[in-house]
């Protein structure tokens, strides 16, 4: 028989929450690799396509998944409903609802939002992957999947980096909220929506916004400030009503797809420099500072044309290189379907997305003009979403200094990401709140690409990362009540 105050002492033992133990919290981490690595099974094998409307269950099953789990773990979680979209032909199709949830109330405490997002970029096995894309293959330690790296990955270690806590029995630092999202990679439909409508609510307690969406640079751990924002536009050219023999036609009608090709050519010159009016006036000049900043970081130009296997670049010394791909402007041609053609300008400050939308329209109307064409032209821009710059002195870049420093024994990185984290300014803009970007995925995970991959290695340390930023966070000094 127990005595009475053995029973106490037990009981006190079990309830008793632990205060921040980092070796405690990398051991379990550790020991629990293999079953994060099943879970990012489970999810890689959802084809939760954004841009495939076919796919669209998948999606609504992805975004049901990402809830369930967080459900287990205890959290306050609501699937909020963000609407419709309007396709093309004029049909509506709902959009995947955000996942929201809360783990901790403490008004001691700071708040934190992760940001992330479960929808993943088309992937089918004959467009040259190795593997199957929505079969999770573990290669030397990469394990290779659509979506391993951009975002899923990323999304679940935040996830397991709470359950860690609440499995040890550990008081969580900070208070945690999530929003994941499942349209980011076609411009966060209606997440914008969601963020101005909740504002009062459930983002009214959270003082920081963490994104882990992007990459490091090398394989040094990096902290990102930058993003480059997207217009995304279609141009298409209607001519004859209906498609025309080349043999029997060909010499007499003046062409669409001449057309098209004719004012795509229009854009950028073969050296890089964008040919519109007034987009690179508008271009922040980049200052002594940024310069010096590139300048210290490493990277080594020859490794990565060879990992993408071009023998030259448009530029060819460092600063160059980084400057082109995070802090200029460029113009991408993405395709043509019929005779609709997609392209897209990654935009950044000071650049605005309605003033690129009416720049490119204007300039491309008025080199269609000039051909004289019967044809007709439609500019679109379908995704407008704006750049966002952080700065790298705010304690919450202090705190993702030290949490890197105590996790990889190193300094990071700081750098820019070339790609586009749409709802970033919508965060900062409508919350107020700072925003942090702290990737995980390695400087080679082939995101959008074959091959996508995200490595144990990058997958669990950077597990161990994000336990230990939300200890540093909880440093912050509170500046209110
Ligand atoms: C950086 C992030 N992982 C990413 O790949 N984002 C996409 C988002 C996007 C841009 N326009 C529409 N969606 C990207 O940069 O292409």
């Amino acid at each position: 028989q127990m005595t009475f105050p053995l029973v106490l002492s037990i009981l006190l033992v079990t309830t008793t929450v632990r205060a921040f133990q980092y070796t405690d919290l990398a051991q379990y981490i550790d020991s629990h690799e293999e079953e994060y690595v099943e879970a990012l099974r489970d999810w890689v094998a959802i084809e939760s396509d954004s841009a495939n409307v076919l796919k669209r269950p998948d999606l609504h099953r992805m975004m049901e998944a990402t809830a369930q789990k967080l459900r287990q773990m205890g959290g306050a979680v609501e699937l909020v409903d963000i609407g419709e979209q309007e396709l093309p032909d004029g049909q509506t199709l709902a959009l995947p609802k955000v996942v929201s949830a809360q783990f901790g109330n403490d008004t001691r405490k700071h708040t934190v939002c992760v940001y992330g997002h479960v929808d993943v970029q088309p992937a089918k096995k004959e467009d040259g992957w190795a593997t199957d894309p929505y079969n999770l293959t573990d290669i030397n330690g990469n394990l290779y999947g659509r979506g391993a790296s951009d975002n899923k990955a990323p999304v679940l270690a935040w996830i397991h980096a709470v359950e860690a806590y609440q499995a040890l029995n550990m008081e969580l630092p900070v208070n945690v909220k999530f929003v994941i999202e499942g349209m980011e990679e076609t411009g966060s439909n209606g997440l914008d929506v969601m963020i101005v409508a909740q504002r009062d609510t459930f983002f009214s307690d959270v003082d920081y916004i963490i994104i882990s969406d992007c990459g490091w640079l090398s394989r040094r751990p990096a902290l990102t400030y930058g993003t480059r924002g997207n217009c995304y536009f279609t141009a298409e050219v209607q001519g004859p009503k209906q498609d025309l023999h080349s043999g029997v036609y060909g010499g007499v009608v003046i062409e669409p797809m001449t057309d098209l090709i004719g004012i795509l050519d229009s854009l950028i010159s073969p050296s890089g420099t964008i040919l519109v009016p007034g987009i690179r006036e508008a271009v922040a000049p980049l200052s002594d500072e940024e310069w010096k900043m590139y300048q210290d970081i490493q990277f080594d130009v020859d490794s990565y044309k060879n990992k993408i296997g071009v023998d030259q670049l448009m530029y060819n010394n460092k600063v160059d290189v980084l400057a082109h791909l995070w802090r200029y402007p460029t113009v991408s041609i993405h395709g043509i379907e019929g005779v609709t053609a997609k392209f897209s300008i990654r935009q950044v400050p000071n650049m605005d997305p309605q003033v690129v939308k009416n720049q490119v329209t204007d300039y491309l109307h008025s080199v269609f003009a000039k051909r004289k064409s019967p044809n007709k032209l439609k500019v679109t821009m379908v995704i407008g979403a704006k750049p966002w710059l952080a700065d790298t002195e705010h304690p919450l870049y202090e705190a993702g200094k030290a949490a890197v420093k105590r996790v990889f024994d190193t300094d990071p990185d700081l750098i820019r990401e070339g790609g586009t984290i749409p709802i970033a300014k919508t965060f900062q803009d409508v919350t107020g709140k700072d925003i942090i970007m702290m990737p995980i995925g390695g400087f080679d995970d082939g995101l959008h690409s074959q091959n996508e991959k995200m490595s144990r290695y990058n997958y669990i340390e950077g597990t161990k990362l994000f336990v230990t930023f939300l200890d540093e966070v909880s440093k912050i000094k509170k500046t209110s009540v």
